[in-house]
């Protein structure tokens, strides 16, 4: 069995595989790592891969509470029918990577992966395997947190999202929805622009993904967990 861990920002999400099914899986904060020791010792884990974007110090009670030794996973540059297009893939967070090679097992055409977690990220991956690259913008969280520290009015919480915000609430609502969503969409249409074919998909996944859904065009799948799944595909080659 193999035991699958994804450490972001916010969260560490993890599951486990028998070599056929999932068949656990969870998400604890920072600061409940430790409680995972307990879960994981239940289970007759051969081996743990895990890719990482916190700190040093999230990898290392990670590393406290695996039952084996964790084998850290990395941005690379070819790999799974993938080719990574990043200047410098030691420089770009695994999670990004895994995400691309899981969306290169889903789909067959082109797609752009959006991960809504701490960060919003949005990478164009072409049918051909192509990962052209991708961007960074701060998640719904940060963006509206940014605002509350920044200025001495919007100290407050989101309303409703909107065609036309007439109210402090609304916009900022309507604000954060537009700047995810627009970034996601754009970058959807510069990848059919390139490669001059019908549309792309759209896969959505992170924690906001639910949030995110109503706000986007159709068609989108939201998927669980990809970066979980682009840590078993990489996993299974090693
Ligand atoms: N149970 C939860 N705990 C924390 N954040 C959650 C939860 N459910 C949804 N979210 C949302 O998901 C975001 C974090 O998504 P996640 O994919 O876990 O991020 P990361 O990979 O950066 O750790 C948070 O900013 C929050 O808006
Ligand atoms: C962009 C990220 C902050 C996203 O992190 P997350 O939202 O998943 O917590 C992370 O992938 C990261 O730190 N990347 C390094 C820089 C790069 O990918 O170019
Ligand atoms: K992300």
């Amino acid at each position: 069995m193999k035991l699958l861990i994804d450490a972001g920002n916010t969260r560490v999400k993890w599951a486990l595989h028998d070599g056929r099914d999932w068949l656990a899986q969870g998400a604890v904060t920072h600061a409940d790592i430790a409680t995972l020791a307990a879960v994981w010792a239940g289970y007759p884990i051969r081996s743990v891969h895990a890719a990482s974007v916190a700190s040093a110090a999230v990898t290392a009670a990670l590393e406290a509470a695996a039952p084996q030794p964790v084998q850290w996973v990395r941005s690379q540059r070819d790999g799974g029918g993938v080719r990574n297009r990043y200047r410098d893939p030691s420089e770009q967070g695994a999670d990004r990577w895994l995400a691309v090679l899981a969306a290169r097992e889903l789909c067959a055409g082109d797609v752009v992966v959006a991960c809504a977690g701490t960060a919003l990220t949005v990478e164009a991956l072409t049918a051909e395997g192509d990962y052209l690259g991708g961007l960074i913008l701060p998640g719904h969280a940060l963006m509206l947190e940014s605002l509350a520290r920044g200025t001495a009015n919007l100290n407050r919480m989101p309303g409703q999202v909107v065609a036309f915000p007439q109210g402090t609430q609304d916009a900022l609502a309507s604000g954060a929805a537009d700047a995810l969503c627009g970034a996601i969409e754009r970058m959807r249409r510069r990848l059919v622009e390139s490669t001059g074919r019908g549309p792309a998909e759209l896969l959505l996944t992170g924690g906001d993904a639910e949030r995110l859904a109503p706000w986007l065009a159709a068609p989108l799948r939201i998927v669980d967990n990809l970066v979980l799944m682009g840590l078993l595909k990489m996993a299974g080659e090693s």
